[in-house]
């Protein structure tokens, strides 16, 4: 698998990683299902996987992993990239390393290879059900909760910090403050919101872009089909004998760019990892670049339509 060099981590990332989410809504129990697709996808090939305390897809992911080592597939979790976030209601300078702590517990590992902050908020409570009310909303302490986080570096809890869903004016504040500069921001990418601008700013300043949702969320509830039936891509796909979505995950490899792909399914899982011996050429590349751009991950469905929370909307 190709891998992808990091500033301030020591440890390569594989370029495409599993993504967990199955649904981040209270009361959400993936378990079973999960397990046996992590450790199915750890068979099929899979090193690097990203989850989330909000995903409640620690545990599982977890369990895959001690079964991974039990039955040969890996010799030990060293050879696994894993991802994990700060969730939003531990955003706060004396509650990350405990937050981080809690994610390793869950996850049975001494360390994760990179903790990210989730989102750009704090909320205030835990949160019962989804919109939050305004009350519970705060910006960020920047300052404060990247501190937290490199306090975990040092203590190595985490081989890398990095962040989510940051867009080029809070990585300028974030860069301000930070005493080690994030490795990676995780955002919503794929042909149908290719996030040019934020690509070029953090080239310029050696931060690497992980694609979240690379088909467009397919067939979940927060995300749509526009990018898995798309005319464009589609018609690259034919003329190749490639996949649709095997055309948009190359697209983003292509950009230089790391995708984290959610699938639980075994073929499909195995699609998505055949996108390295082959390429897109010129005019594909062009045709994908002028495709109308429409952004799929919207916070305010999830955080409620407040102001502050539309604002960050708009910056990314
Ligand atoms: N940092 C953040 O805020 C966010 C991070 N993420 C991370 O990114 C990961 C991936 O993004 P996600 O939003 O899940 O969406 P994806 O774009 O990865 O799409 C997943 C959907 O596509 C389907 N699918 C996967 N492969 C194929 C294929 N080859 N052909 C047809 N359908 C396919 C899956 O179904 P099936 O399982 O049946 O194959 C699933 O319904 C998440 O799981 C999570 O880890 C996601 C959102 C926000
Ligand atoms: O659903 C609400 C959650 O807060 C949401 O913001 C995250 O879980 C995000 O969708 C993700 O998948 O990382």
């Amino acid at each position: 698998m190709q891998q992808v060099t990091l500033n301030n981590c020591d440890k390569t990332m594989p370029a495409i990683g599993m993504g967990t989410v199955l649904s981040s809504r209270p009361g959400a129990d993936p378990s079973e299902t999960m397990k046996s697709a992590l450790l199915e996808a750890i068979k099929a090939g899979y090193r690097h996987f990203d989850t989330a305390f909000i995903y409640q897809s620690e545990k599982p992911l977890g369990e895959a992993i001690v079964e991974a080592v039990h039955l040969g597939f890996i010799k030990s979790r060293d050879e696994l990239f894993i991802t994990t976030k700060l969730w939003c209601t531990f955003a706060q300078r004396d509650q990350i390393v405990g937050a981080c702590k809690l994610s390793l517990r869950e996850l049975q590992l001494d360390y994760v290879d990179m903790y990210l902050i989730h989102h750009p908020l704090r909320v205030s409570e835990k949160i019962q059900k989804f919109p939050v009310p305004k009350e519970m909303i705060h910006p960020l302490d920047i300052k404060g909760v990247w501190a937290g986080m490199e306090e975990c570096k040092n203590l190595g809890l985490t081989k890398g910090i990095g962040v989510s869903n940051f867009s080029c004016k809070k990585l300028e504040e974030l860069l301000s403050v930070a005493k080690i500069p994030p490795a990676v921001n995780q955002v919503e990418m794929n042909p149908i919101w290719q996030q040019k601008e934020l690509r070029e700013f953090c080239n310029a300043k050696g931060i690497h872009i992980t694609a979240y949702s690379p088909l467009g969320a397919y067939n979940t509830i927060w995300g749509d089909n526009r990018v898995m039936e798309c005319d464009v891509l589609t018609q690259i796909a034919k003329s190749k004998g490639k996949t649709i979505a095997q055309v948009a995950l190359r697209w983003i490899y292509e950009q230089g760019v790391s995708l984290v792909v959610k699938s639980l399914n075994k073929e499909r899982m195995k699609e998505n990892l055949q996108i390295f011996d082959w390429s897109l050429t010129q005019p594909d590349l062009e045709k994908i670049s002028e495709l109308p751009q429409h952004k799929g991950f919207i916070m305010a469905s999830s955080f409620g339509p407040h102001d502050f929370v539309m604002q960050l909307d708009a910056e990314i």
